[in-house]
């Protein structure tokens, strides 16, 4: 283990840590947002595979926009500000209960780095069979912030993010997506992580630069 991985230990407990940049303080979702918080989401999942890759009759897609219509018209008067919403915040379940977020599980989580196994959905396809180019920066931004904090480094930003597409990242398939802390210098931390298939073949690797944000930069 490096010295600065060692260093990185417990740093999450640190006077002040909560406090840096001007980025509000979000605490988990308690309940993971409820009993049916997760099946609502997946089930948005499901219904956005099937979305993207249906070709019904003109009668069905009627029908599903009215229930969708419908759907979204039941929640709307449910809307809360930022950091209130289970979305996002529900560490337990796939993504966090986040939309936008691959909806990947993550099994280690601590300053030596942080490990998520998860597939790409059909919804994230971009063509013949392989996820959109665009959907790999997402999965490698969100686990190097999960890096930055699981390390112990304050409230960080990305200032750049680095993918190297190796091989075709197919959908539908499990893979592992593994990255750490490779270095600290001041503000700036420096970080890689690979993903890969079953076999340990790597698909993309990527490098990022997370900077430490300056009290009140947002
Ligand atoms: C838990 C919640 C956190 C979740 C985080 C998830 C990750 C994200 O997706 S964040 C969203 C994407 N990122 C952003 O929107 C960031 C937008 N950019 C910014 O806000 C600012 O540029 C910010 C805060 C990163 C840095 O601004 P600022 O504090 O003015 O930095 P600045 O003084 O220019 O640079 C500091 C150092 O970093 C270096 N640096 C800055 N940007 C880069 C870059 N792109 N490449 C290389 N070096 C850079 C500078 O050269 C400087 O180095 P040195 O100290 O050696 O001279």
């Amino acid at each position: 283990m490096s010295e600065q991985v060692e260093r990185g230990r417990g740093r999450g407990d640190v006077d002040g840590y909560e406090k840096h940049g001007g980025f509000p303080v979000y605490r988990a979702a308690e309940d993971d947002g409820g009993p049916d918080f997760g099946r609502l989401i997946e089930a948005m999942r499901v219904l956005q595979d099937a979305a993207v890759s249906v070709s019904a009759p003109a009668d069905v897609v009627r029908q599903a926009a009215e229930q969708a219509e419908a759907l979204a018209a039941l929640l709307e008067p449910h809307r809360v500000p930022e950091g209130q919403q289970p979305g996002g915040r529900s560490m337990g379940l796939p993504g966090r209960g986040s939309l936008l977020m691959l909806p990947w599980t993550v099994d280690k989580f601590d300053a030596t780095g942080v490990r998520s196994t998860g597939v790409f959905r059909r919804f994230h396809m971009g063509g013949n069979g392989a996820a959109h180019g665009g959907t790999l920066p997402l999965l490698f931004d969100d686990l190097f912030g999960m890096i930055t904090h699981a390390y112990g480094r304050p409230i960080s930003r990305t200032a750049y993010l680095h993918v190297n597409y190796r091989k075709i990242t197919p959908i539908d398939t499990p893979l592992v997506i593994e990255g750490q802390v490779d270095r600290v210098d001041g503000r700036k931390t420096f970080i890689t992580a690979k993903l890969m298939d079953a076999e340990g073949t790597v698909l993309a690797d990527g490098e990022a630069l997370m900077l430490v944000l300056l009290p009140g930069q947002p």
